[in-house]
C-alpha cells in the first residue's frame, strides 16, 4: 500500500522510489494560490482564477461577495506573509543560509516575476514548497505545470532548476497541529453542551476538504496505487491523515467521525466529490448527534475557503440544526508545522559532502512519504481546448507532454 511499492523506472535524478538525489539548492520557493488585497482586485483575482475553466458567472458573484464582505481582502496573503518570515526564522535558526521567495499562480506576486527575480539575484538551484499537501490536479499538478509554464515564458527554461518538496499530508508537522486543535475543539463541544443542559450529548469529528471533479479524483496520483485503494488516491490520502490525527487523540476514541466536502463549484450537471459539509451535518442533526468538531486538513491556513464555508456557512448551518460548533485551526505558522518544513527542506538539501542535511523522511500516515517527482500523468487534467502544458518535478517535465 506504500506509494514507494510502486516503482519508478528509475532515471537520472531519482531513484525507484521516486526519492530525487539531494541537491545543493540555493533559493527556497514558496508557492502558493493568491487572494485579492482590495475590493478592485476581487474581479480580477476570480478571472485569473476560473481562466477557461468554465466556473458560472453566478458563482463567481456568490464567490465574490464572500471577498467583497472582507473589504475585498483574502486572508490568504497576509498568512503567506507570516509563514514566509516563519520559514526564513526557522531556517536562520538553524544556521541555513537559504533564501526564501514567494510566488502566486493567483495574484500578486506572480510566480513568473519572483522566478526572474530568482534568477536576477543569481541563483540556480531552487527548491519549491507549496501551501497544497495532497494529490490532484489543484493541490499538485497545477503548481508543477504553473512553474513548468513560467520557465518556459520567462526564458529560463534550462537556465534555472526548480524542484519541488513532496506533497506532506502524511508529515508530523502537518498532523500534529490538528491533532492538537482536535482536543482542545473536544472539550470545546463537550463545555458548549455542558452548559446547554446535555452534558452526555453525541459528538461528531467532521473532517472536512476541499471538493474537487470526481474525474480529477480519479486522476490522482498514480494509476497503479489507485487500482489498488477502495476509493480515489485523493480521498485516501485524507482518509489516511484523519485516521493519524485521531490516533494522537486519546479524547476522540469512540466518536463517530466522517470525511466530508466543502466549496463546491462547477457547473451542477458535472459531479464532485460528496457528501457536502452542510448536508451531512444535517444528517448527522437527524441522526442524533448533538455537536460537530469540524477539522480543515484539506487546508493550510486559515484563508477564505475556511473563514467563509466553514466560520461562516457551515457554522450557520450548525445554529440552525441546533448542533454545537467548533472549527480546528489549520497549521497556519504552527512551530510544529514550520519545522516540518523546513525538515521537509533539509530531506532535499546537500550538505557539504554531498548527502542530505536530514536523513529519513518522517511520516505518520498510510501511503507516505509521498515521491519528490511525478509520473507521467500523475494528476494530469486534458485542458478544453486539448493542449498539455510543461511541468516540473515530474517524469514527463522535459516534454511536457501526457504519455500514454
Ligand atoms: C483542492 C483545492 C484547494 C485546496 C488545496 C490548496 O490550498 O491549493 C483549493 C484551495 C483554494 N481555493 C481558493 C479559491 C478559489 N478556488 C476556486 C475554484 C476551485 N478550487 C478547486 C480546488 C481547490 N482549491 C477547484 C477544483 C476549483 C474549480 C476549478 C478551478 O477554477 O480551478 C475559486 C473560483 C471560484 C469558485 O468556484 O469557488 C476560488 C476563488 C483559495 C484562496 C482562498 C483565499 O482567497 O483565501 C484556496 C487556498
Ligand atoms: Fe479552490
Amino acid at each position: 500500500m506504500q506509494p514507494s511499492q510502486h516503482v519508478f523506472d528509475p532515471r537520472e535524478g531519482y531513484d525507484a522510489a521516486g526519492r530525487m538525489a539531494p541537491k545543493p539548492y540555493d533559493a527556497l520557493l514558496l508557492a502558493s494560490f493568491g487572494g485579492p488585497e482590495g475590493q478592485e482586485d476581487v474581479i480580477p483575482f476570480l478571472r485569473n482564477v476560473t481562466a477557461g475553466r468554465g466556473i458560472p458567472d453566478e458563482r463567481l458573484e456568490e464567490v465574490a461577495t464572500h471577498y467583497r464582505a472582507n473589504g475585498g481582502i483574502s486572508p490568504i496573503n497576509a498568512q503567506n506573509r507570516a509563514l514566509k518570515a516563519a520559514i526564513e526564522a526557522e531556517l536562520a535558526a538553524r544556521g541555513l543560509a537559504l533564501p526564501v521567495y514567494w510566488g502566486n499562480r493567483n495574484w500578486a506576486p506572480y510566480i513568473q516575476p519572483t522566478l526572474r527575480q530568482i534568477h536576477a539575484d543569481g541563483h540556480r538551484r531552487v527548491l519549491m514548497f507549496s501551501t497544497s499537501a495532497y494529490s490532484g490536479y489543484s493541490s499538485c499538478r497545477q503548481y508543477r505545470e504553473d512553474l513548468g509554464v513560467g520557465l518556459r515564458e520567462t526564458g529560463l527554461e534550462g537556465k534555472l532548476e526548480v524542484d519541488k518538496v513532496r506533497q506532506y499530508f502524511d508529515h508530523p508537522g502537518f498532523v500534529a497541529p490538528f491533532a492538537e486543535g482536535l482536543a482542545a475543539g473536544l472539550a470545546d463541544v463537550r463545555a458548549q453542551l455542558a452548559a446547554a443542559g446535555d452534558p452526555e450529548g453525541p459528538i461528531r469529528i467532521v473532517f472536512t476538504t476541499h471538493s474537487i471533479p470526481t474525474s480529477d479524483a480519479e486522476a490522482a496520483g498514480p494509476r497503479a496505487l489507485a487500482a489498488e485503494l477502495e476509493t480515489d488516491v485523493y480521498s485516501a490520502q485524507h482518509l489516511s491523515v484523519a485516521r493519524a490525527i485521531l490516533a494522537r487523540v486519546p479524547e476522540a476514541e469512540g466518536l463517530e467521525w466522517s470525511l466530508v466536502f466543502q466549496s463546491r463549484s462547477g457547473a451542477p450537471h458535472v459531479p464532485w466529490l460528496e457528501p457536502d459539509i452542510n448536508d451531512a451535518l444535517a444528517g448527522y442533526a437527524e441522526a442524533g448527534t448533538r455537536g460537530a468538531v469540524v477539522v480543515p486538513i484539506g487546508f493550510v491556513s486559515d484563508h477564505m475557503e475556511v473563514v467563509w464555508d466553514l466560520d461562516t456557512e457551515a457554522r450557520q448551518t450548525c445554529a440552525d440544526l441546533g448542533l454545537a460548533f467548533h472549527r480546528v485551526p489549520t497549521p497556519g505558522t504552527h512551530a510544529a508545522f514550520v519545522r516540518g518544513i523546513v525538515d521537509m527542506v533539509c530531506e532535499r538539501l546537500a550538505g557539504p559532502d554531498g548527502s542530505a542535511l536530514l536523513q529519513g523522511r518522517a511520516t505518520e500516515a498510510e501511503l507516505g512519504p509521498w515521491f519528490d517527482v511525478c509520473r507521467a500523468n500523475c494528476c494530469v487534467k486534458v485542458m478544453r481546448d486539448g493542449t498539455a502544458r510543461p511541468t516540473i518535478a515530474a517524469v514527463d517535465s522535459e516534454v511536457g507532454v501526457p504519455q500514454a
